[in-house]
């Protein structure tokens, strides 16, 4: 059995944990299920994209050799031998003095090298026209004009996607004009969440003197669905050994591909985290020296991967995004799983107790630069901070204190874009 290692820097914490997770096997899913998963396989192109040479122009289908010497002053005319409509091709060829009326979309007849818009001619446009017998050309084509070539967009037998891509619609769009019903994608990591603590009370009950309502179970599933996974909610367990490897059992008899508890993790006389874990499994890690987050246990459950979280609610929201979220995204075939950080001043002073501390903040632009005020009180149970902040601002271990007006590094958690347009002061 490996040893636990206790107060581990937050750095070589994820270092540890990461190196256990892998992306998840491919299952195919229908596109339509298929948003913002990852390309667990490249895909081939089995036809030409557009699978045949099309007009780009609703116009008339010529030889360009034909109209070489056509102007509005001497117009050149041709005969118009029929039509070839979006899903209805015109039969045989474009013979040398003759026209085919094509519309956006329809297969270029053979013998036919131009389009010719029907602006440049003497066709009024608009639906419905009869086909003219012959039509006059204004203008001279360059051959090729006007057509868009089969492969033009991919060609058959290409790779047309790599594995890894996010599938955004413009993906999903593709792997359907490729005629794709499904697409192999990364299976998504399964979280079995579960809460404990005797104080604990379903939102929607009364809560008796003493109690509070439970919020982690609601935090971390929801971090649980922005990491990309799946997540299994169980019930509560209670303060007590038995009842915590009860829900401990219930929650692996799932095969979940991790399980994820909150609560019961420090040095108090009602932290059975650490003990009951062991009995049928181990820990690897427990303490970092994160703030907030000290508590953080990660070790192995019946040979599943375990996370045992603090239990203040902040505490528990920044270890999953610091060790949990990465596991997840690098699971669910994520190109990237950590969260890249910038460069902001500080709109106030900071300070820490040595451990690397994370601090909810409000991350602003202003003056062509980024800044961070913080977002509340910084207490592990302070939610209104958590609920306004909008990034975190990250104090190195070895930095005591950066005072106001200094840079320190930060993860952003929305658009940059978005906070340079709103720019000012929250
Ligand atoms: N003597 C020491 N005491 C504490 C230490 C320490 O090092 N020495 N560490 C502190 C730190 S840091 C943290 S963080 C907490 C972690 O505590 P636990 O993981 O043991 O969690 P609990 O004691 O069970 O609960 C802490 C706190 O969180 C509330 N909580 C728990 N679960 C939920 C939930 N699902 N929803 C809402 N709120 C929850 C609970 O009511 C407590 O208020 O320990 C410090 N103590
Ligand atoms: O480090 Mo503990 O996470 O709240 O305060
Ligand atoms: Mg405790």
């Amino acid at each position: 059995m490996l040893q636990i290692q206790e107060w581990v820097p937050v750095e070589e914490a994820r270092r540890l944990i990461l190196r256990e997770f892998h992306p998840l096997p491919p299952e195919s899913v229908p596109l339509s299920q298929a948003l913002g998963r990852i390309l667990a396989e490249d895909v081939q192109a089995e036809v030409d994209l557009p699978p045949f040479p099309n007009s780009a122009m609703d116009g008339y289908a010529v030889r360009a050799e034909d109209v070489r010497t056509a102007s509005r002053e001497r117009p050149v005319r041709l005969r118009v031998r029929g039509e070839a409509a979006a899903g209805r091709p015109f039969p045989s060829g474009v013979e040398p003095g003759t026209a085919v009326r094509i519309a956006t979309g329809a297969l270029l007849p053979s013998g036919a090298d131009a389009v010719i818009p029907v602006e440049d001619t003497d066709d009024a446009g608009g639906p419905g026209r009869p086909l003219p017998p012959e039509i006059a050309v204004f203008r001279p084509a360059q051959p090729g004009q006007f057509i868009r070539p089969a492969g033009e967009d991919v060609a058959r037998g290409t790779v047309a996607l790599e594995r890894g891509t996010i599938l955004t619609p413009g993906a999903l769009a593709l792997l359907a004009a490729l005629g794709r019903l499904e697409v192999p994608v990364h299976r998504r990591p399964r979280v079995a969440v579960l809460a404990i603590g005797d104080e604990l009370i379903e939102p929607g009950r009364p809560l008796p003197p003493g109690c509070i309502y439970e919020t982690n179970r609601t935090a971390l599933a929801a971090q649980a669905v922005e990491a990309g996974a799946e997540p299994l909610l169980l019930g509560i367990a209670r303060d007590d050994p038995e009842d915590l490897q009860r829900l401990l059992d219930e929650a692996a008899a799932h095969h979940p591909d991790l399980i994820l508890s909150s609560a019961g993790a420090s040095v108090g006389a009602y932290d059975w985290v650490k003990e009951v874990v062991q009995r049928h499994g181990e820990l690897r890690l427990w303490k970092v020296r994160i703030r907030p987050g000290k508590p953080f246990a990660f070790g192995h459950y019946r040979g599943i991967p375990f996370f045992g979280l603090p239990g203040n609610p902040v505490s528990a929201m920044i270890t999953f995004d610091q060790f949990v979220r990465p596991v997840l995204r690098r699971m669910g075939g994520h190109p990237r799983w950590e969260r890249p950080r910038i460069p902001v001043r500080l709109a106030e002073p900071i300070s820490s107790d040595g451990r690397e501390t994370y601090f909810r903040a409000r991350i602003f632009y202003e003056d062509g630069q980024f800044w961070a005020r913080l977002s509340g009180l910084q207490g592990s149970h302070i939610l209104s901070a958590m609920a306004r902040a909008n990034g975190l601002v990250i104090l190195p271990e070895g930095v005591p204190a950066l005072p106001a007006g200094a840079t320190a590094m930060a993860e952003v958690w929305v658009d940059l874009q978005d906070l340079m347009s709103a720019s000012g002061t929250p």
